[in-house]
């Protein structure tokens, strides 16, 4: 699915009005019915409602979510900020529409104190701004904002929580945005939600589909994307009846030192799983009987070293390389990497170690193989490009790597970003929080480096690995519930995750 900046979005709506064609009014009423059948179905009836409508259309949309809600007699107050202009546009036929029909309390707030008192049991349908926000909020919206944040009340937020920006916050004053529990967003969810530091205000999000037009969405260039089944699933190739495992490549994966053996077992595990036809796993001498106890199905090439990676072995026999899950930082391995990136392998996932490696030897990066997949958590991103004031921030910088070095980057998290070198961005849709686990990171390696040996593209395999992983967390969750999650689960669960995107 494509993903828009709110500039964006409003041209979309506008072009969606030529095309459809429809008025704007009627689009805003189709816009408002789906939120308020949202609530209807998700809300307490008894409960008191309290919405709060601003000067543009996001208040517009809140007075026909009312007018829609007493339709169900569903008990509704409206507070209108009043900043002492004319309403204008459709929120003023919305306005008429409520006086006409008579049935819901309506208030104007025009200073502090005519700010309302919000019981702790009520619902506050939060529409005061939405994608047209223009600066940070202040004064009286501020207020309404902090005393509504303050209240205790369940929040629910249309289109995006009030004060938010749809992209960049660096810049915002946190304390004037509405922290919502829900957020019913139209359509396309707003890139700002995707940012870890942006839960406590977006909480729970829905997209909820408008009808806009499809031409007008193909019509609208982006580099982002957020990731869906539909789109993975057609990336998936079919296993062919008359292949064998020399069909299906062969893996080299370089992990696991004394001590850190677990790794490797994990993302050898995974690599397996992942439908690879052959796989080498490169360990330590104290690693040998470990790996062959452990994932018989695996080939093994032993290090010369007792305790840690410290030569690569001949790299010509194979299909893909992985490195970096247990391997330390320890000297000899830190050369025995440099040698394996001044081989060129031709497909590279460069995870953990390896990583945090290369960010103590940036003259380095020019030796990163173009297409190369790195995949770091937040901390081992900033480790190799610097720190970020906000996830925004790092989006750029993690664009600026992708770009200059030519390689993929993966940055692990809720909503695992990834960047591609000609500038595109991916936003993983799976996953859940039972994930943040060890070993979660290496069971990510070992699929992507398995996806790669089988021929798929740096870009496909990239895409579908992370997918699948967070697929087979979810898998796995519902099973077992979030806390007991462990990588092992992730494994165990990768073949079903697989079933659902044929
Ligand atoms: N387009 C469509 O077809 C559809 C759109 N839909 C809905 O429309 C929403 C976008 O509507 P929108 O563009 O009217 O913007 P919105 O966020 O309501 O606010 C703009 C107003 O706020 C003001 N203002 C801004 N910042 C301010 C500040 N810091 N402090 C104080 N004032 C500030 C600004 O004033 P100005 O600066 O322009 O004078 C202007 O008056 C979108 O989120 C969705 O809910 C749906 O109905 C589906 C169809
Ligand atoms: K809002």
């Amino acid at each position: 699915m494509k993903l828009f900046t709110c500039k964006q979005i409003a041209g979309i709506d506008q072009l969606t009005m030529k095309l459809e064609p429809v008025l704007s009014i009627d689009l805003m009423e189709r816009a408002s019915f789906q939120i308020a059948d949202w609530v209807i179905k998700n809300i307490n009836h008894d409960w008191q409602i309290y919405l709060f409508a601003g000067p543009g259309n996001n208040g517009g949309d809140a007075l026909a979510v009312a007018r829609m809600l007493a339709w169900s007699n569903l008990k509704c107050t409206v507070y209108r900020i009043d900043f002492g202009r004319e309403l204008k546009g459709d929120p003023v036929i919305n306005w008429q529409r409520l006086e006409e029909q008579n049935q819901v309390i309506l208030r104007k707030i025009d200073s502090e104190d005519s700010i309302p008192e919000i019981p702790v049991d009520a619902i506050v349908i939060d529409g005061l701004f939405g994608s047209g926000l223009n600066k940070p909020l202040d004064g009286l919206a501020k207020e309404i904002v902090k005393q509504i944040n303050r209240s205790g009340a369940t929040i629910i937020s249309i289109d995006i929580p009030s004060g938010l920006f749809g992209e960049d916050n660096s810049k915002n004053d946190l304390s004037a945005i509405i922290k919502a529990d829900h957020t019913l967003t139209f359509q396309f969810p707003k890139l700002s939600f995707l940012f870890p530091e942006n839960c406590e205000f977006v909480g729970d999000w829905t997209v909820l589909p408008i009808g806009l037009h499809p031409n007008a969405i193909e019509q609208t260039e982006t580099p982002y994307h957020f990731l869906t089944k539909k789109f993975i699933s057609g990336k998936i190739k079919p296993r062919e009846k008359f292949s064998h495992k020399g069909t299906f490549g062969h893996a080299l994966l370089i992990a696991g030192s004394y001590g850190k053996m677990g790794a490797s077992v994990l993302a050898s595990q995974a690599c397996l799983r992942s439908g690879v036809g052959l796989l080498t796993s490169h360990v330590p001498q104290s690693g040998y009987e470990i790996i062959q106890n452990s994932v018989p199905e695996a080939m093994t090439s032993i290090d010369p070293s007792e305790t840690v990676f410290s030569e690569v072995p001949d790299i010509s026999r194979y299909s893909a390389i992985g490195i970096g899950p247990g391997l330390d930082k320890k000297q000899e391995t830190q050369q025995a990497l440099k040698a394996l990136l001044q081989a060129k392998p031709s497909k590279l996932v460069i995870d953990a170690d390896a990583l945090n490696i290369l960010s103590e030897n940036q003259d380095w990066y020019d030796l990163l193989p173009e297409n190369a997949i790195l995949t770091p958590h937040p901390k081992e991103f900033e480790r190799l490009a610097g720190a970020s004031f906000n996830s925004f921030e790092r989006l750029q910088k993690q664009l600026q790597f992708s770009a200059k070095y030519k390689v993929i980057v993966v940055c692990k998290g809720a909503h695992s970003c990834i960047t591609l070198p000609d500038g595109k961005v991916f936003f993983n849709s799976t996953g859940n929080p039972g994930m943040a686990t060890g070993g979660s990171g290496d069971v990510l390696t070992g699929i992507i480096l398995g996806l790669l040996a089988q021929n798929y593209s740096a870009e496909d395999a990239t895409l579908i690995g992370v997918y699948l992983h967070g697929m087979a967390g979810d898998l796995a969750a519902t099973e077992i519930g979030e806390y007991s999650l462990i990588a092992g689960d992730l494994i165990s669960h990768l073949g079903k995750a697989f079933l659902q995107l044929e």
